[in-house]
Order: structure tokens, then sequence, then C-alpha cells
């Protein structure tokens, strides 16, 4: 449209399809925009409030114009995900895929891709399916381009998202759309679509796509899979995003402010793992999503004073701290050097050391901790205490110990409850400074956080080892770590493991809450005395204090 060249208008009717399709209590019907879209260099396309937001503000939700199977996926069902250990098991009786049985045929997408090979007379051939299942990868370019003719609306709003041909166009990433996408579409499938417009379907796929779970119908498994939703992908990328998207179980997308945004800034989500460090963020925003992110933690080589990739100085007596001389260097090879007596290693030995701890916890699994321990100590002169890997091991030791077999909370030593509590609080700590606000992985942790304190409040009251209000103290600190899992997660979904957690610390603070009416009417006699009746009790008597008539009125009176 000349008077839209940016195809702007697409996005805001998408914006009014998107509300009205989506239930209503996920969002009003008569919900209005609170922001607009802009083009500013060098993000292009962005999403900025037009309103002061409050944090947990609902700020969209997203139908998704299409999904499909990742690039590499397992043997699935092309209509319900559902993996399948056969290619034969049960074929389609129109086009000759594999799928889970006759009640899929019309499920899902799948009727977008059936006729395209039926019209084609393309079926697919056991030998097809022996090379890592490449023919998946052409799936959902081919589902897109099947909307031209299906739903034109739908591909007016896929067209008008970035593809960026010129920046891909040589790449390797290219060539090999060119093998397993192109040519298999045009020789097989026989699309009669230039090998540049499907070129440009991959590439808008490739920038703008989101990995979600698919539920597997009847089920409660869930399978990965792509989807394009239009209205996420026009946010900017930041490395500490202010929004927080949850997926429903039809598949719609809330997005809601993580923290307060302030009328004119940017709407952000992350196309990376936050947890990541700067140069593995920057290679995967490059190589994957084509642009180089020059945030205020990229900038920073202690990544917001966290020093997220920070190794800690090899030399006698120093103790500072090695990082990157200059994180911004596209190529991602500054030398990194210690802050306090410059000396120096290169990118490749960071790298490598990485590399190393990555395979070392890759093998140690996530069944036991005392792995995961042995592994922590061991890189513990080598690695900032708040890395990257010790951090990701904080996490999931965080987890472990409670729930894996032979860790279970009631199992758990004293020493181990504490160091539960420690890892949910030095990651809760890194969490305020790089994802504060609103998050599913904040959530879980107070959640984890609340256990053992609750266990440990609960222990020292039946050996009657604590004072009423050091009992009443920690049980309301633990209701309030409590509530705040639950406004960190009360946006997810039931069925997903987040909503259950939700669910449970909601039903765990309503007992909690009568726990604590009931311990405050507990007589003193459940508890240890407080201090200053203690120090009453030890203070010494003077010779009129020791007639039984004063030492009576004495203990009336505390
Ligand atoms: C999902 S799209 C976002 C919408 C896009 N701006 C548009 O106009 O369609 C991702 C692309 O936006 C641009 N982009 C997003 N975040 C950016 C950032 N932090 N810095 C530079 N470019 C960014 C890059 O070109 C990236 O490939």
């Amino acid at each position: 449209m000349a008077s839209d060249p940016q195809h702007i208008g697409v996005m805001y009717d998408w914006f009014k399809y998107s509300v009205t399709k989506a239930p209503p209590h996920v969002i009003d019907k008569k919900e209005k925009r609170k922001w607009k879209i802009e083009v500013i260099e060098p993000y292009g396309r962005c999403t900025i409030a037009t309103q002061d937001i409050k944090e947990g503000e609902v700020l969209f939700v997203d139908h998704p114009i299409v999904t499909g199977p990742k690039q590499t996926t397992d043997l699935i069902c092309l209509a319900c995900y559902r993996r399948l250990e056969d290619w034969d098991n049960y074929l389609c009786s129109t086009c000759g895929w594999p799928l889970c049985g006759v009640q899929c045929e019309g499920r899902g997408y799948h009727p977008l891709e059936c006729h395209a090979f039926a019209k084609a007379g393309y079926k697919p051939k056991k030998d097809d399916f022996s090379e890592a299942q490449y023919m998946y990868e052409a799936m959902l370019p081919l589902r897109c381009y099947c909307l031209k003719d299906s739903e034109p609306d739908k591909w007016e709003t896929l067209r008008a998202m970035e593809s960026h041909n010129d920046l891909r166009r040589g790449t390797e990433l290219w060539d090999r759309e060119q093998v397993n996408v192109v040519e298999y579409l045009r020789g097989k499938v026989k699309v009669d679509a230039e090998d540049e417009m499907i070129h440009t379907i991959t590439g808008i796929l490739d920038v703008n796509c989101h990995e979600v779970r698919s539920n597997i119908p009847g089920t409660r498994d869930q399978y990965l899979v792509r989807g394009v939703y239009p209205l996420c992908a026009m946010m900017s990328h930041l490395c500490s995003n202010n929004t927080h998207h949850t997926l429903m179980d039809d598949m719609t997308m809330v997005v809601i402010a993580s923290r307060p945004i302030k009328k004119g800034e940017q709407m952000t989500a992350t196309y990376t793992h936050l947890l990541s460090a700067t140069t593995e963020r920057r290679k995967h925003l490059r190589y994957g999503k084509f642009f180089d992110c020059v945030c205020d933690r990229c900038s920073d080589p202690t990544e917001m004073g966290t020093h997220f990739g920070s190794l800690k100085c090899s030399q006698p007596g120093c103790g500072g701290n090695i990082m990157c001389t200059d994180p911004l260097v596209p190529t991602n090879d500054a030398p990194w050097a210690c802050d306090k007596c410059r000396y120096q290693i290169s990118a490749l030995t960071v790298e490598r050391l990485n590399k190393m701890v990555y395979f070392e916890l890759r093998e140690a699994g996530d069944e036991d901790p005392n792995k995961l321990e042995a592994i922590m100590k061991k890189y513990q002169f080598v690695l900032h205490p708040q890395h990257f890997h010790i951090v990701g091991m904080k996490h999931s030791l965080s987890q472990m110990y409670g729930r894996v077999a032979g860790f279970l909370l009631p199992e758990l030593t004293q020493a181990q409850r504490l160091r539960k509590l420690e890892c949910c609080r030095d990651l809760l700590q890194v969490l305020d400074v790089l994802d504060p606000g609103i998050s599913r992985l904040r959530g879980l942790t107070l959640y984890e956080l609340h256990a053992p304190l609750l266990l440990q409040a609960n222990k020292a009251f039946q050996n009657t080892t604590i004072t009423k209000s050091a009992f009443l103290q920690q049980l309301q600190e633990v209701e309030g770590y409590l509530d705040q899992a639950i406004y960190c997660l009360k946006h997810e979904p039931v069925s997903s493991f987040e909503g259950e957690i939700c669910k449970i610390a909601y039903n765990s603070v309503v007992e909690l809450k009568k726990w604590i009416k009931t311990a405050t009417t507990l007589p003193a006699s459940h508890f240890l005395p407080e201090q200053h009746e203690q120090q009453a009790l030890s203070t010494p008597l003077s010779p009129e204090d020791l007639t039984l008539e004063t030492l009576l009125r004495k203990l009336e009176e505390q």
C-alpha cells in the first residue's frame, strides 16, 4: 500500500482480530491499543508505548498465523505433532504423509500441505525418512505459501514481516535452505513460486518465528514447534527486556509488561536466552537474527555488575576479574584481560573453557546434585561466583534439592536445606539485575525458596527451639515468597508446569494463613521464651526481689 509502505496497518488489523478471537478472561474485547508501531533505526519497525503502562498490564494477545514443525524434528504427526514410532503406522489417505490416525486427517494446519502434496501427486517413501527428517524443514514454508490462496488476509500479514533476504543471501543458511526448502518444494511438490519468494518465506520464518509448546490432544504431552506471531515479532530485542509472554493452551500468546513501561519507551522482548553470557547472546543474534546487539548489557563487560561471563584472575595474589576488553567487536574475538593486573587471555581460550564446563554439565545430568557440587567445586577458582555456568548450576541445584530421588525435601540434611536456600537466593539476586519484574524463573525460584524455609520453621516449632515472634516472622516471610511466586506465575495456563506450581502455591498460602492465625493464638509454652523474657529471667535479683510475692508479680507482668 503506497500510503503505508511499512505495512503497519495490517499489524493493527491483526491486533483487532486477535482481541476479538481471545477468550474474555484474557483480554477485554473493548481493549484499546496502548502502543503504536514506528520505524526507528537501527531496529526497523518497533512497538512504542503510547501511555505509561503498569507492571503486569496486558499489552496484547497474539494468534499464530500458522504453526509447523521445527527445521529438525523427530518423526511426528503433521496435524497434532505427536511423536510417531514408525513412519508408516498410519498414512494420510489423501497425501500419504504419516499421521497418528484418521482423526488427524483434517486437523490443525495439515490440510494446507495435504492438498499441495496430493495435487503434485507426491507421496513420501520410507527412504525419505532416513535422512534426518530433512523434508520437515520445508513443511512450515509450504504451509505459509499455501495461505496465499486459502487465507489471503493471513498471507498479507505474513508478507508484511521482515525476511532480511539481502543479509541472508550467500550465507551458509541461504545455501542450505536453497537445497532443503526451495529445491524440494519446487522439485517434489511442484510449487509454482520463484526461488526468491520461497527464500523470502524462509527468511520471514528465520527472523520472526517463536519456538512454542504445542499440546498433544488427549494427553499431557507437549511438543516443540515453530509459530509465527506477527505482533510479538514487531517488538525489538533487548538483553534485559520489559515484556513477558505466556502461551495459552489454544496457542494464543498473551504479552504483559514484566515491569513498568513509560510512555514513549519501546516494548521489548528477548530473542535469545537471557541467562547466557554476552558472547553467546550476540553470536545467536548475529547469525540467527542478523543484527549486532549493542544494548547496555552487551556494551558493559561486567554485564550490569553481575560478571555473568567473568573469570577469576589466576595470577598469584591478584584477585581481579578477567573480562572481555571490547564486547561489541562484531566477531566477538577481542582479548580478555584482568581488571587489576591486565593479564590477558584470548577469546578462544574463554570459549574453550566455557565449552569444557558445558560438556561436563551435560555428562553430569540432572538427577544427582553431588555431581553438580563436584563440578562447582572444581571450577570455583576459575569462574566468577556469578558466572553464567555457576548461576546455571545453582538454578539446577535449587530444583534438584527437594525434588530428585534421594534428595526429597524431608530427606534433606540441614546443610542441604541451607544449600537449597542459598542457591535460590543467589539466583534471585542475579535475576533482580538481568530479568527484574515478572518472570517464570523468578516465580519458580521463589516457590523453591519457600519450601525449605517453611520446613525449617515448623521443625524449630516442633522442637520448641524458636520464639513465638521469630516463628511468626518466618511464616510471614514464607507467605511473602509464595505471594510473589503467585504474582509471577498467575498468567501461566493451568495445564503448564508453572501453572500447576502457581495453583499449589495458592493453596499453600490459604493453608499458611490459617496456620499463622492458629500460631498467633498458641500459648507461650509452645515456644522458646522471647529474648526480653530470657533477659528478665536472667537479670540478677536484688534481695527485695527474692520474696515470693515480688517474683510472682514479675512473672505475671511478663
Ligand atoms: C522480529 S523482527 C522485529 C521487527 C522488525 N524490526 C521489522 O521491522 O519487521 C527482528 C529484526 O528487527 C531488528 N531488530 C530487533 N531488535 C533489534 C536490536 N536490538 N538492534 C538492532 N536491530 C534489531 C533486526 O533487524 C531483526 O532481524
